[in-house]
């Protein structure tokens, strides 16, 4: 599947390029869709008794329309039913008039369990929520058991934001066209499409030029070529050398969690920097992760220049308040004078509460040309502390908080939940939807912190490192599955890393 994204607006642009270019007029491209959907609801529920259409007053319902009469002539029992009267001339008035029975009022719906229902209320043109007879269809089709295929979106689904204006449908599948949406991926959009299928319906992939595509869903196609692979000749420093900073004697696990993950993702050393309170706690847990004091600025300073680190994380367990801000700051210098990669998470986020700002200006002084890279990783609910105004309630969509956010801060953004959204200060951003729900575990973020750091550490650019880390920790959650525990993860890793190789490979050697 592609893995463009393109916005309504957008998607309304590739069909007027398409229809100029030809060979498809408007109700070519809708004969096209209609068909779609009636092919998928032939394949996947053939038993049903009675498929029921339900058509929008756009386009949309036009879509629905034709639908309705391709099913019709499969031999399936057909009711479809249409909102007031189309606009006179219009694509719809088409497909009406060349639909060969009464359509019904909307009113009249009423399915069973043993039937199928065709959402073809709304799609990319939803504009309000759904009320009215619209929320009460919502209610109906629930209610009747019947399964239903929706078009293009779940009809009261933002196919730019995902969000649910009113009321929406969930369907079982829903059939789109060219290429998905944001709201296919985005929750709670993604929730209600079931599977998600893409039709042909005739766009030139050459319009995805002149849109100017910005936005993907995180495949490694967007970062592969840049993920670090070990020259031959190499040495263990020259492979990265990667600091995590440890909170005290009793909060030092989610800085092993990261470092294991660092030293995992292929960074040649890794270097747990620990308060002198929790020295021995930290040693007694550590063989291949190296262990450093770490109590003033200034030593960690040093350290950092005689052993060639290459990237910093803070953050994970380190506790929130003015200790925390002054190693920031310390790292923020080492970024600007030495170009290490930075990574803040976690209580690193949260000490800038209310003074955003101040972090925003060590991160962005002065000789940012030389600077390594910087990622944020915070969920929403550090996210809201440290970019108030752009918090989840706002109205805009997720993409489009973490893309703010990250001009803001002049960072990379991970904007983590069960649709994280990687965001880079120029504004490209990718979905991922390449996880699983078990990830939701104690730790589990401290292990992302580790692994985008070690990526930082081996010279991977921020976003694409941010991404592939993104990837790579959801890869190993789907792979461990049920029972997973933060700790599995990074022993995960080299199998997920096999993986990606072995991708490679088939993809050289071609179809066989
Ligand atoms: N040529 C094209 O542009 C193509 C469009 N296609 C289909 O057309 C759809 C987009 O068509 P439209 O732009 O006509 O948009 P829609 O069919 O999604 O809906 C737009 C209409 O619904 C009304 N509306 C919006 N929200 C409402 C609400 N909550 N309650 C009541 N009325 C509401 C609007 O005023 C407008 O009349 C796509 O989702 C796709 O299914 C396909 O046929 C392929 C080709
Ligand atoms: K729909």
């Amino acid at each position: 599947m592609s893995d463009e994204l393109l916005t309504p607006d957008q998607m309304a642009k590739a069909d007027r390029l398409a229809i100029e270019g030809g060979p498809f007029d408007g109700y070519g491209l809708m004969l096209n869709a209609g068909r779609a959907v009636a092919a998928v609801v032939l394949a996947h529920f053939p038993q049903a008794r009675h498929a029921h259409i339900l058509c929008g007053p756009g386009n949309n319902g036009g879509d629905g329309l034709v639908a309705a009469r391709f099913l019709r002539e499969a031999g399936m029992a057909v009711s479809a039913y249409l909102a007031p009267a189309p606009r006179e001339g219009g694509e719809v008035a088409r497909a009406l008039a060349d639909f060969p029975e009464t359509v019904r009022p909307l009113e009249a719906f009423c399915a069973t369990a043993e039937d199928v229902v065709v959402d073809a209320l709304f799609g990319a043109g939803l504009a309000r929520p759904l009320d009215g007879v619209f929320a009460t269809l919502v209610d109906k089709a629930r209610l009747s058991g019947a399964p239903v295929v929706a078009v293009d979106l779940p009809s009261g689904v933002s196919g730019q934001s995902g969000a649910v204006l009113g009321a929406a449908m969930a369907a079982l599948r829903t059939v789109t066209f060219f290429r998905r949406k944001p709201g296919h991926l985005l929750f709670p959009g993604r929730g209600l499409c079931g599977t998600v299928e893409v039709a042909d319906i005739g766009i030139p992939r050459r319009v995805l030029a002149e849109i100017g595509v910005d936005l993907f869903e995180n495949t490694p196609r967007r970062w592969r070529a840049a993920l670090p692979a070990p020259d031959p000749l190499g040495h263990k420093y020259s492979r990265g050398h990667a600091g995590i900073f440890s909170g005290g004697p009793s909060a030092t696990g989610a800085a092993r969690l990261a470092a294991m993950a660092a030293a995992r993702s292929g960074a040649g050393a890794v270097t747990l920097l620990s308060p002198a309170s929790a020295l021995l706690v930290n040693a007694a847990h550590l063989t291949a992760i190296m262990l450093q004091r770490a109590d003033d600025p200034d030593h960690v300073a040093a350290f950092a220049g005689e052993r060639k680190l290459s990237a910093l994380a803070i953050g994970p367990g380190y506790g929130v308040g003015e200790k925390c801000r002054a190693f920031v700051a310390m790292a923020a210098g080492l970024r600007r004078e030495r170009g290490l990669g930075l990574v803040l998470d976690a209580d690193a986020l949260t000490s800038f509460e209310g003074e955003p700002e101040a972090l925003f200006a060590c991160l962005n002084l002065g000789g940012v040309e030389e600077a390594g890279s910087v990622v944020l990783t915070p969920h929403e609910g550090e996210f809201a502390r440290l970019f108030p105004g752009l918090g989840a309630h706002v109205g805009l969509s997720k993409v489009e908080r973490a893309r703010r956010a990250a001009a803001r801060a002049g960072a990379t953004v991970v904007l983590k939940g069960s649709d994280s959204v990687i965001a880079a200060p120029d504004g490209r951003a990718v979905i991922n939807i390449h996880a699983s729900p078990y990830l939701a575990t104690a730790g589990s973020g401290d292990v992302l912190t580790g692994l985008i750091t070690g990526l930082l550490a081996q010279g991977m650019p921020g976003f694409e490192a941010a991404a592939a880390a993104v990837w790579l920790h959801g890869d190993a959650g789907l792979r461990l599955g049920a029972g997973l525990v933060a700790e599995d993860l990074p022993a995960a890793i080299p199998a997920v890393l096999a993986g990606l190789s072995a991708a490679d490979e088939s993809f050289r050697e071609g179809p066989r």
